[in-house]
């Protein structure tokens, strides 16, 4: 490959070395460029009209910003025509988006959270895009609507997953299950730049990033856990942590993916009835295989990930994830926990 690869000229590599079917590599371009297209809308801010609330909520029962609601608009709208799918799912859509008619649809499923830490939106921090592919488990039945339970596959049957992030630069970071690539937007161009060949999360660091003001809502473990890196040098990990919160979960794991560290978003006593903030199908599933690429590792306390079976659409689900040492201890942590405390495990 040249020495500036775009984002089409390594998916045509991709097909060509028959690592990805041309169905996919098309599906993906498809979503690069509506992310670009909600790039374009984040990045006009307040001149465009674009930053504040609507009066709607979504299913998790959180007020939508305008641009939740027109970045969903944009994903659907580009994905909806271009055969390579058979639905799609959304953080903004309680229901699955059927694409309607009764022709071969297409072999995918795609699921996405339109825009990541849109509270950011309006003191202009970087915000993004999280997005899964699933294969349709049914082609057969290509007339009529798709069962909700079709898209309820674990993690580890995404076949790509990736983010776009808006932020001092505009980043496209996917993996198709080997390895992760980052490509950057050349506004000039409007094309992504491999400009990341092959990111990797270091195994260990001395980062961690949570909401820290959800303390007092904690199990023991993950108190065990920040008590520990927080006694720095003198305590039981002998060494000094740093933390960073951003509140956008891409934008976090992004910095752990390029300089290391650990994100947490535990279980906590806010909401008992739910397993933590986070939801699972496109928000944990997707940030969890590319860390997994990049040598991470990705847990909810007790398993990985990718292997929970998802009984709802939008469940949620307790989040650790990068540095692999970091992720072991937590999980190790609540292991150690668990047998002691059956009824409290969450
Ligand atoms: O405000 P909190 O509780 O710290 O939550 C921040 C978390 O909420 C989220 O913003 C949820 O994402 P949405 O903006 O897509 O709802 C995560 O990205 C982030 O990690
Ligand atoms: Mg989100
Ligand atoms: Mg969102």
């Amino acid at each position: 490959m040249s020495s500036r690869t775009s984002l089409s000229r390594f998916l045509i590599e991709q097909t060509r070395s028959h690592q990805t079917p041309a169905e996919l590599r098309f599906l993906i371009e498809v979503v690069a460029r509506a992310c670009k297209m909600i790039n374009h809308q984040v990045s006009k801010g307040a001149l465009g009209g674009v930053l504040g609330s609507l009066t709607s909520e979504n299913i998790q029962g959180e007020i939508q910003k305008k641009l939740d609601v027109l970045s969903n608009e944009i994903l659907l709208e580009a994905n909806e025509w271009g055969g390579h799918l058979a639905a799609m799912a959304s953080e903004e859509m309680d229901e699955p988006y059927q694409i309607p008619g009764c022709f071969p649809k297409g072999s995918y499923l795609l699921v996405f959270d339109p825009l990541d830490g849109s509270s950011n939106i309006d003191v202009n921090v970087s915000v993004g895009t999280i997005f899964s592919v699933l294969t349709c488990p049914e082609r057969e039945d290509i007339c009529g609507d798709l069962a909700d339970d079709a898209f309820l596959q674990s993690g580890s049957k995404q076949v790509a997953a990736g983010y776009a992030i808006y932020g001092p630069q505009t980043m496209l970071v996917l993996t198709l299950g080997n390895g992760v690539k980052g490509f950057t937007l050349d506004t000039e161009l409007g094309s992504f730049i491999l400009t990341h060949d092959n990111m990797q999360i270091p195994e260990q660091t001395a980062e961690f990033a949570l909401n820290m003001s959800n303390e007092r809502h904690w199990q023991p473990p993950v108190k065990r856990y920040v008590d520990e890196m927080r006694a720095g040098e003198e305590g039981p990990l002998g060494k000094n942590y740093n933390m960073r919160w951003i509140a956008a979960m891409v934008t976090d794991v992004h910095r752990i993916l390029v300089r290391g560290g650990i994100f947490m978003y535990p279980w906590d006593k806010r909401e008992p009835d739910k397993p933590g903030k986070l939801r699972l199908m496109y928000e944990a599933n997707p940030m969890a295989m590319i860390v997994e690429q990049a040598g991470g590792a990705a847990t909810n306390g007790y398993e990985r990930i990718m292997d929970i079976e998802p009984s709802t659409l939008h469940e949620r689900v307790a989040v650790y994830m990068g540095s692999k040492e970091e992720v072991e201890r937590i999980t190790q942590y609540h292991l150690e926990w668990a047998p002691e405390n059956p009824d409290l495990i969450k």
